[in-house]
């Protein structure tokens, strides 16, 4: 006897990019009907990644059309399976850059799904087991496995911790994996979304923390923020003045930019992470690294246990985004926004406007 197991769905409103060079558009999604071990969860806002345009935009590679892009996810609890047991209905939570995993490989095991040996599920325009496409939190409601939806604990607002599901994780995981903390000097070039994330997450650890930015149009804000010193990278003076001098730089930039010149600001020892994706391939001069035993790293967003630890670690120094909320209407003028570098500091989707 055999059995057809048919998949239910419901629907919701959503954006969704139809094409690389088409502005993103009203269209609706479907989600799986809640099963066993799943949430629904009712979108309240979702931030706007520079991973979202670089997808929507096929930069990455080809997208799979229509894509509904969005891993910045904060909402409420809907509806929960009957094996759910970490959350319920009511509960303030978060979705990041993954709703799946193998959970059997190594990197599973040791709470870093992002590493997955056999490919994470990331949370749009990733392939499923049953063949569909996975679409994001440009929606106003979305359904995932218990384990890959995150607590938002009190004292840190829906709006600002969104961003913190992807910008927070991401310049999060680097800051402890390079044990950023007092008597470090932590250098983050790029002040957008993850660098300015970067910048409240180094400082809320206790490291001395410089900003190296294009110009000085951000330096009041940087400072604001918990730098402790603000540089600007057209002044050729700021990279003879910074020569041999931080432990750490964390590089958020979205483009190319001179790896070379930024490694000699390392001292003997230091690592410079790439958090930034840029669609094409940087170049390095091996004679920097090799002239001070320097290392050139690169990390992916964080695990789902760290990113608990990052949303709890945020609430204990109360730190939340930057943002600027905006209707759906905005989204494709936001995108304009983001590449022209005008954003303080993240866009954030008012989910309401999705209806
Ligand atoms: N590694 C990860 O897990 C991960 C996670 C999220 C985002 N990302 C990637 O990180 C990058 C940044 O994302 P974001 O959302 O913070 O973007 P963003 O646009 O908000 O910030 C990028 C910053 O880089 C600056 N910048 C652009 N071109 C520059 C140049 N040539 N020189 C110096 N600075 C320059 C911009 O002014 C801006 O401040 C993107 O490539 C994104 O895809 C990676
Ligand atoms: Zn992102």
């Amino acid at each position: 006897m055999s059995r057809v197991w048919e998949i239910m769905t419901f629907t919701v409103p959503a954006y969704a990019a139809t094409s690389a060079n088409e502005p993103l558009a009203p269209f609706t999604v479907e989600r799986r009907d809640v099963g066993p071990k799943d949430v629904r969860i009712d979108i309240k806002y979702s931030g706007i990644c520079h991973s979202d345009i670089h997808t929507a935009r096929s930069e990455w590679g080809p997208a799979n059309y229509p894509v509904v892009v969005g891993h910045e996810i904060a909402g409420v609890v809907a509806e929960v399976g009957a094996d759910v047991t970490r959350h319920k209905v009511g509960d303030r939570v978060g979705v990041g850059c993954m709703v799946d995993s193998c959970r059997e490989c190594e990197n599973c095991l040791a709470g870093d799904e992002q590493y997955c040996r056999k490919g994470n599920t990331g949370t749009y325009n990733s392939v499923t087991a049953d063949g569909g496409t996975t679409q994001g939190g440009y929606a106003a409601g979305i359904v995932v496995t218990e384990d890959f939806v995150l607590s938002i604990p009190e004292g840190v607002e829906l709006d600002v911790a969104a961003p913190l599901l992807c910008a927070g994780i991401t310049t999060y995981s680097p800051l402890r994996h390079w044990n950023a903390g007092p008597g470090k000097k932590v250098a983050v070039v790029g002040l957008g979304g993850l660098g300015h994330m970067a910048v409240k997450i180094a400082h809320a650890m206790g490291a001395e923390v410089t900003v190296l930015s294009q110009s000085l149009k951000k330096q009041e804000d940087g400072l604001k923020l918990g730098a402790d010193h603000y540089f600007a990278t057209s002044d050729p003076d700021t990279f003879a003045q910074l020569d041999s001098s931080f432990d750490l730089i964390v590089n958020t930039v979205s483009a190319r930019i001179d790896v070379t010149a930024y490694l000699r600001l390392l001292k003997v020892d230091g690592t410079m992470v790439n958090v930034g994706a840029p669609e094409d391939p940087l170049e390095v001069n091996a004679f920097a690294l090799i002239g001070g035993r320097r290392s050139w790293a690169g990390s992916n967003i964080g695990g789902i246990r760290e990113t608990q630890e990052m949303l709890d670690f945020c609430a204990e120094h109360h730190l939340g985004a930057e943002i600027e909320v905006i209707g759906a209407d905005q989204i494709n003028e936001a995108y304009e926004r983001v590449l022209a570098s005008d954003v303080r500091y993240r866009f954030v989707i008012d989910a309401s406007t999705f209806a």
